[in-house]
């Protein structure tokens, strides 16, 4: 499903409006009602009391539809407005005068305090303070009316986004609703689907209040939920070459986890061949763990990391190679980050970087002339950081980053010609034409140490198993969560490490094959329709 920035979703509302002659009172009157209908899913209307919070903004408006509705089915009412009616506008003001003309009691709150006894006595709330029209920090008579919604302990049923919730990044200004259920209008907005924001709206609804599927489905709305890809049936007469061959350049003396989990993963997620290029010295600390993979052992420097003389062995190397994956567990010893910088310009194929491999190359593209030759790079580049490497990468804080992390992501992906996973909850896979998809699978059990790495060999194991890059770097974050998923559900998320999604990679790619089942779907469909 398509995810839209509030200029998105101004945009299809004008269109439904002017193109399609779809009336703004006609929006408004779908978005109550459909808020009404996710109410009656979850509670009985009839007899019940609810406390109806309106801003002066279409939001407002909205809520005002919600309470003609409930009162239609029988609800009991309190309906307050924060802020001067008369401010209402087009559909809004219409639906303010129809509520007042049904004699609905409408009280304009001056104090938080009025609204506590209401807060106190009533069955379910409804949040239509703030909308996709939030522009500021959320203070004074809002904030503390907030506070109290907060404390009540109902049920809270937020129109379109959890006031308090930016639309555009999912970020808290100041202070926001904490909702049961939001019902979302046209499409999810990118607010309702970021962290905090996403954990602040409780279950997801979204109602296309009759927008036309040309209005919410078209291709060049760039940003989307991932949904996962099919894999490519697995060719009965296939040989370890058929399912991809990875090379892996990592590890440094004590590093000896990363590329352990960076190598392995890629055979369990059912790619074919393995080589792991690691310094000589630390090689048979990793092959105690790891037989299956194939070593190819390079000269050290005094620190144990990879020598910058394996340059020319290690491009060859290469070449004969279908994905590279360089960076966990490199280590930050600066003749080896200079050996990263240059392969990074140079490897002919498809190039992930990870960990120290990022901070290498982020050294690099803080010049000028390096950032146009790495962006000129001979097959396609993917970084994988969290937010702190995303930092790094970009020259942001991890504040600046947060603040508009969807922006950032499509500017740094336009700006290196890369594919950028920025991890984390609903980790965001970005491109270089600005498509950004949002995963949906994993838990928080997988921050964890070498959790990172496993996902490396995840999306080269997707290649391997036939999709192409730019796919396989979705579909790999996606099965990377699922199987962080299944070991949680398995242990709990608390005491699961890399080692337990590593051992759970099989059974998710065996269920991206044979479907999910239903409570996984379930899951991962974090938007409901209405
Ligand atoms: N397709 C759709 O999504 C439709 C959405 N609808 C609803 O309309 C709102 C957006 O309405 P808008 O009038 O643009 O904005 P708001 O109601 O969110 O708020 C505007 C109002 O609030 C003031 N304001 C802004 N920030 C603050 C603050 N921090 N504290 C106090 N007041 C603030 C601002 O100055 C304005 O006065 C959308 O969310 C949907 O709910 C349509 O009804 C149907 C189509
Ligand atoms: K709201």
């Amino acid at each position: 499903m398509k995810v839209s920035t509030v200029a998105e979703m101004r945009a299809m509302d004008r269109a439904a409006i002017e193109e399609y002659g779809i009336p703004e009172l006609l929006l408004m009157e779908n978005a109550g009602l459909a808020a009404c209908q996710v109410i009656e899913r979850r509670m009985e209307i009839a007899g019940h009391t609810f406390a109806i919070f309106c801003g002066v903004g279409n939001n407002g408006g909205d809520g005002l539809v919600v309470a003609r509705q409930l009162h239609a089915r029988g609800g009991r009412l309190h309906v307050f407005i924060l802020g001067d009616p008369d401010r209402y506008q087009g559909a809004a003001a219409v639906n303010y005068q129809a509520a007042r003309r049904l004699g609905l009691e409408v009280v304009r709150l001056e104090q938080a305090d009025g609204a506590v006894p209401a807060l106190a006595t009533c069955d379910a709330v409804v949040d239509a303070l703030l909308g996709t029209g939030l522009t500021r920090d959320v203070t004074g008579l809002y904030a503390a009316v907030i506070a109290h919604i907060n404390a009540s302990g109902k049920p809270v049923f937020s129109i379109d986004i959890p006031s308090g919730v930016n639309g555009d990044t999912g970020q808290v200004m100041g202070v926001a609703v904490q909702a049961t259920a939001t019902i979302t209008f046209g499409l999810p907005k990118v607010g309702n689907l970021l962290y905090p924001g996403y954990g602040l709206g409780g279950e997801l609804w979204v109602s296309h209040i009759s927008f036309p599927p040309a209005l919410y489905d078209r291709a060049e709305l760039p940003i989307a939920i991932h949904t996962p890809l099919s894999l490519p049936p697995r060719p009965p007469d296939g040989h370890k070459g058929t399912f991809g061959q990875a090379l892996f350049i990592a590890g440094a003396a004590n590093y000896y986890g990363a590329p352990y989990y960076a190598a392995a993963s890629f055979l369990r997620a059912g790619g074919g061949y393995a080589r792991l290029a690691a310094p000589a010295p630390v090689v048979p600390h990793i092959a105690a763990v790891g037989n299956e993979i194939v070593f190819l052992p390079q000269a050290a420097t005094d620190a144990g990391s990879l020598a910058y003389g394996n340059k020319e062995e290690l491009l060859e190397l290469c070449g004969r190679m279908d994905f590279v994956v360089m960076g966990p567990g490199l280590s930050l010893h600066e003749e080896t980050q200079q050996l990263v910088r240059e392969l990074a310009l140079a490897i002919d194929r498809p190039l992930l970087l990870d960990g120290d491999g990022i901070t290498a190359v982020a050294h690099g593209l803080a010049d000028e002339g390096y950032r146009v030759a790495f962006r000129q790079a001979p097959a396609p580049r993917i970084f994988t950081p969290h937010l702190g490497e995303m930092a790094r990468l970009t020259g942001l804080s991890t504040a600046q980053l947060l603040a508009d992390r969807i922006q950032r992501l499509q500017h740094a992906c336009a700006d290196f010609n890369a594919i950028i996973v920025l991890k984390g909850a609903h980790s965001l896979v970005g491109y270089p034409d600005g498509r950004v998809f949002i995963n949906t699978s994993g838990n928080s059990g997988m921050a964890t140490a070498g959790s990172g790495d496993v996902l490396t060999g995840t999306i080269a194991a997707m290649t391997g198993l036939g999709l192409p890059v730019d796919e396989a770097v979705r579909q790999g974050v996606f099965v990377h969560g699922l199987a962080g998923d299944l070991a949680a559900q398995a242990m709990g998320e608390d005491g699961m490490t890399a080692r337990d999604v590593l051992a759970h990679l099989p059974q998710a790619v065996r269920l991206c094959r044979q479907g999910l089942p239903p409570e996984l779907q379930h899951r991962y469909n974090v938007v409901r329709r209405v």
